[in-house]
């Protein structure tokens, strides 16, 4: 199996954890917490701020103290837009499912930002239609870098069956701005149905030899979490068989500049 690709337990629980440690890398964090009516997740972010995405189902939530009642709505995350939380760092947080829930924990570096815990609903989501033809994918953007936060960039994309996203193939993995910014990131994914497959491809640039650093071309199976730490990372989705995916982003200053593959480039204009 990749060294990329993390499987979520299929049953219930905590049932997926990325931390920088165990990822390797500096920025970002990722868990799952899949809850029966009645559980609770909960935690402190300490010297980190989190977002709460209620990926789907509901439940009632708590942060940084204040009880911020019933979230949650859609029971697919193929259908509408997520309740959000942003929790900032040296606060705790807690969420009580009222239906099955699905909830992701995206954390990164808190940088002292001072901001309050704020629910993030999907009234205020921006959606976008990016692409043509069969590179058309549906986005939403949960904390954008025009949203206020200290590290976390957290968006979700829906790919339709048979078509491409992340595509044409993008990197974020140099701190070199304006040109590009180093981002770490993870894809949270899932298949409509659930049976389906789709692929990744996370891979660097090949040297004049023809090698690449890092080449990895990965089957997703649904509830799966690929790492991204460098490189493009492209996605296909099979017919017949939509992607869902969550992206978490982070690394040392809050933006995202990617560098689209010079081979690849015309497609943008095609
Ligand atoms: O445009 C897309 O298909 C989604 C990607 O931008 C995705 O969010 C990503 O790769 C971020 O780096």
């Amino acid at each position: 199996m990749s060294k990329l690709l993390v499987k979520a337990d299929k049953g219930h629980g905590h049932v997926a954890h990325v931390t920088p440690q165990s990822a390797g890398w500096t920025y970002v964090g990722f868990d799952l917490h899949r809850l029966r009516p009645g559980e609770t997740a909960a935690g402190k972010t300490g010297d980190r701020e989190v977002c709460l995405v209620f990926v789907t189902g509901k439940g009632k939530a708590s942060a940084s103290g204040k009880d911020l009642g019933l979230l949650g709505a859609r029971m697919s995350p193929f259908e509408g837009k997520p309740w959000s939380v942003y929790v900032p760092q040296g606060s705790d947080w807690s969420v009580t499912a009222d239906t099955e829930l699905e909830l992701a924990v995206c954390s990164a570096p808190g940088l002292g930002g001072g901001l309050p815990a704020r629910v993030i609903s999907p009234d205020d989501l921006g959606q976008e239609v990016r692409g043509k033809g069969t590179n058309t994918r549906y986005v939403t953007n949960i904390l954008p870098e025009g949203k206020p936060a200290d590290s976390l960039l957290v968006v979700e994309v829906i790919t339709p069956g048979g078509h491409t996203s992340s595509y044409p193939p993008h990197k974020h993995d140099q701190d070199n701005l304006p040109a590009e910014s180093y981002l770490e990131e993870t894809y949270y994914h899932r298949l409509n149905p659930p049976q389906g497959f789709a692929f990744q491809r996370v891979y660097t640039d090949a040297d004049r030899n023809g090698v690449r650093d890092l080449d990895e071309a990965i089957a997703i199976e649904d509830g799966d979490v690929v790492l991204v730490p460098k490189g493009y990372h492209p996605c296909a989705a099979c017919h017949g068989y939509d992607l869902y995916y969550l992206n978490v982003m982070a690394g040392p200053k809050r933006t995202w500049k990617f560098h689209n593959a010079t081979e690849h480039e015309w497609l943008m204009k095609a």
